[in-house]
């Protein structure tokens, strides 16, 4: 039977008096992108550095592919590439210089190194700058450069602490599709505090909160979990607001224009079918209706308050 490539089985970390994260469990079986979404503070460094073996847990167990991170670290992060939430960079190295180290570091073999680090480069889209001073880069190009330390070997997993944290929205955009060319043949953990940044860039996704596992799965599962708690309608004969408020169910009536109107509601009552058919009956000339879905910040505060676990992770 094929191991996991990751399984966390009852993590549990504390720095001094309070546990920082507690019970951690979850597993990685294919390849693609695992987003770790957690506000400030929310435990995503610690869980990750515990993973890449950087941290020792205070409890708990870390297997990759079956290898135990405390017992084997050595064969363990072999299989790992990682970059943390400040990149290891040397600033006053070129981009050349700094791979080959890395690629010494990694136990690369001595004749393999110069072509290792050409095919980072490419891989990357550093290669135009292997002679540049990594000081002089962007930040964008540094952390490509940061991306390639991390896949110089090869590893089967790859944990990004925050990649794109820090960048302009173009390098965001960059960065993230680097990323998503790396999974393609390896699996990744990818950390991040905002949620439209994991849903862009992962198929699955885990969400920390106070140091405890809120919710695991899929991001579709995700987005399905997601009730649409509004529409907008737009009718040629609106009547008052008053009137569409006084719907079962309706919380709140803005209208956006003369003729269109977003209508809050209680995700339980069938607001739409109602509006339709009285819209039929009251001659309102219904043209057009959306259903749409709470912004995502109040899902995630929402799953932040409460503890739903479903049983299946990728
Ligand atoms: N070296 C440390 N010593 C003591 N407490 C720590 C240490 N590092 C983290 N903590 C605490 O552990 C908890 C989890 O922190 P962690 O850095 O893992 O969260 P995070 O989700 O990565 O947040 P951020 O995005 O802000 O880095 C926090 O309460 C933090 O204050």
């Amino acid at each position: 039977m094929q191991d996991n490539i990751v399984k966390i089985e009852g993590l549990f970390h504390r720095y001094s008096k309070d546990w920082a994260v507690q019970d951690i469990n979850f597993e990685i079986n294919r390849n693609g992108i695992v987003g770790l979404l957690g506000s400030n503070g929310a435990g995503k460094s610690t869980t990750m550095n515990i993973l890449c073996g950087v941290l020792s847990q205070t409890r708990g167990q870390v297997l990759i592919e079956g290898i135990d991170m405390r017992t084997d670290p050595e064969e363990a992060k072999k299989r790992i590439g990682f970059l943390p939430q400040n990149a290891p960079l040397y600033l006053e190295q070129t981009v050349d210089e700094y791979l080959t180290y890395c690629a010494h570091l990694r136990l690369i073999e001595k004749r393999k190194i110069r072509e290792s680090v050409d095919k980072v480069k490419e891989r990357c889209g550093v290669a135009h700058f292997s002679k540049r001073l990594i000081g002089n880069l962007s930040g964008g190009y540094r952390q490509r450069v940061g991306i390639a330390q991390a896949i110089i070997h090869r590893p089967l997993l790859v944990v990004l602490d925050e990649p794109t944290n820090g960048l302009d929205p173009n390098q965001i955009l960059e960065v993230r599709q680097l990323i998503k060319e790396i999974a393609t043949d390896r699996s990744v953990i990818f950390s991040s505090h905002i949620l439209s940044e994991i849903q862009a860039t992962c198929q699955d996704i885990i969400m920390i909160e106070g140091g405890k596992i809120v919710f695991k799965d899929t991001m579709d599962t995700f987005n399905n979990y997601i009730e649409p708690d509004s529409l907008v309608a737009t009718m040629e004969n609106p009547p008052a607001a008053e009137e569409l408020r006084a719907i079962g169910g309706v919380k709140e009536v803005v209208f956006l224009t003369e003729k269109t109107v977003r209508m809050r509601f209680d995700p339980t009552a069938d607001i739409a079918e109602e509006l339709v058919e009285m819209s039929v009956h009251r001659k309102w000339r219904l043209k057009e209706i959306t259903l749409e879905k709470s912004s995502l910040d109040a899902i995630f505060a929402q799953l932040s308050n409460k503890t739903f676990k479903p049983s299946v992770q990728s």
